[in-house]
């Protein structure tokens, strides 16, 4: 099987290094690259296929660019290829036009499928066929997690959850360590402890599948330590609030993005 993966930034080229170990031929195309990584093929361009046909099509670039580029590549595929969409908001309408009518699976990865621990979302039109569904999903679980969303609104959701997860965590764990700091540890002691606690903690959340709540509530002694800070993190709701309208930006931005 032929693949074009048009875009290999940072997401793009994270799901490449998973791809790559699997029983498809890649090709990449991406004008920022110069030498293409082990086992797959560069090539410069539309120009540079030499007719060469694609069993899937694969958009890693940017929402905006979706119109410009990949009506360059309308006639790379074969009779019954596919596109898979990796791009934030842009609808399974946009990109059936701009792909010349071909069957479109949308796939919301997000960066930790760089270690093989991304969580994924999917959603096709109507016109891609169950094999085409069960191949984008099995490519996608070579990088991680995924599930299958009911439709593309639900889909722009699931990029304000997970798709923007990763910025969300980066920046708390960012703040956690800034403060830190402030309470008197070096850096590198400071991130030890901010990101061993994180992970510690969430590893654990996943293993006990318990309620989230009553895990916090085994941590928090009463009048201790742990009640101090979460009075002063969320006693008002602040936090909850915060987090609510975060996602909400980001969801709102997926609309716009369509
Ligand atoms: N980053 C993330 O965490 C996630 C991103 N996405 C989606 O993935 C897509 C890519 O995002 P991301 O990887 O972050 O962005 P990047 O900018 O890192 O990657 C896009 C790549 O496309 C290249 N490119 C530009 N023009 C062309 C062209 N004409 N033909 C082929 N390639 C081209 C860019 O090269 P150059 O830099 O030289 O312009 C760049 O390497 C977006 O649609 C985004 O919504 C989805 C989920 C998560
Ligand atoms: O910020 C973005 O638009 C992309 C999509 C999800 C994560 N990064």
């Amino acid at each position: 099987m032929n693949i074009l993966l048009i875009g290999c930034g940072k997401m793009g080229g994270a799901l490449l290094t998973h791809w790559l170990s699997g029983p498809e031929s890649f090709f990449i195309v991406d004008p920022g690259l110069e030498i293409a990584p082990d086992g797959a093929t560069l090539v410069a361009g539309r120009d540079d296929l030499a007719g060469r046909k694609f069993d899937v099509v694969i958009a890693a670039v940017k929402p905006q660019q979706i119109d410009d580029i990949l009506p360059q590549y309308a006639d790379a595929y074969q009779d019954d290829g596919y596109l898979l969409s990796i791009a934030a908001g842009c609808s399974i309408e946009r990109l059936a036009k701009a792909s010349g009518g071909k069957p479109v699976v949308r796939v919301m990865p997000n960066l930790p499928a760089a270690i093989g621990r991304g969580m994924s979302g999917m959603c096709a039109s109507d016109s891609a066929t169950d094999g085409q569904k069960a191949h984008a999903s099995a490519m996608m679980e070579r990088t991680g997690s995924i599930i299958e969303v009911a439709n593309e609104d639900m889909l722009d959701r699931l990029t304000a959850v997970a798709g923007s997860g990763p910025g969300y965590v980066f920046e708390m764990a960012r703040a956690y360590v800034e403060a830190a700091i402030g309470l008197g540890f070096a850096e590198h002691e400071a991130r030890q402890l901010v990101l061993e606690t994180m992970g510690g903690t969430i590893a654990m959340a996943v293993e006990d599948g318990g309620p989230l709540e009553e895990m916090r509530n085994s941590v928090t002694s009463k009048n201790g330590t742990t009640q101090a800070g979460l009075g002063a993190l969320n006693g008002s709701e602040d936090f909850t609030r915060l987090i609510t309208a975060t996602l909400d930006a980001a969801y709102r931005r997926a609309v716009e993005l369509r």
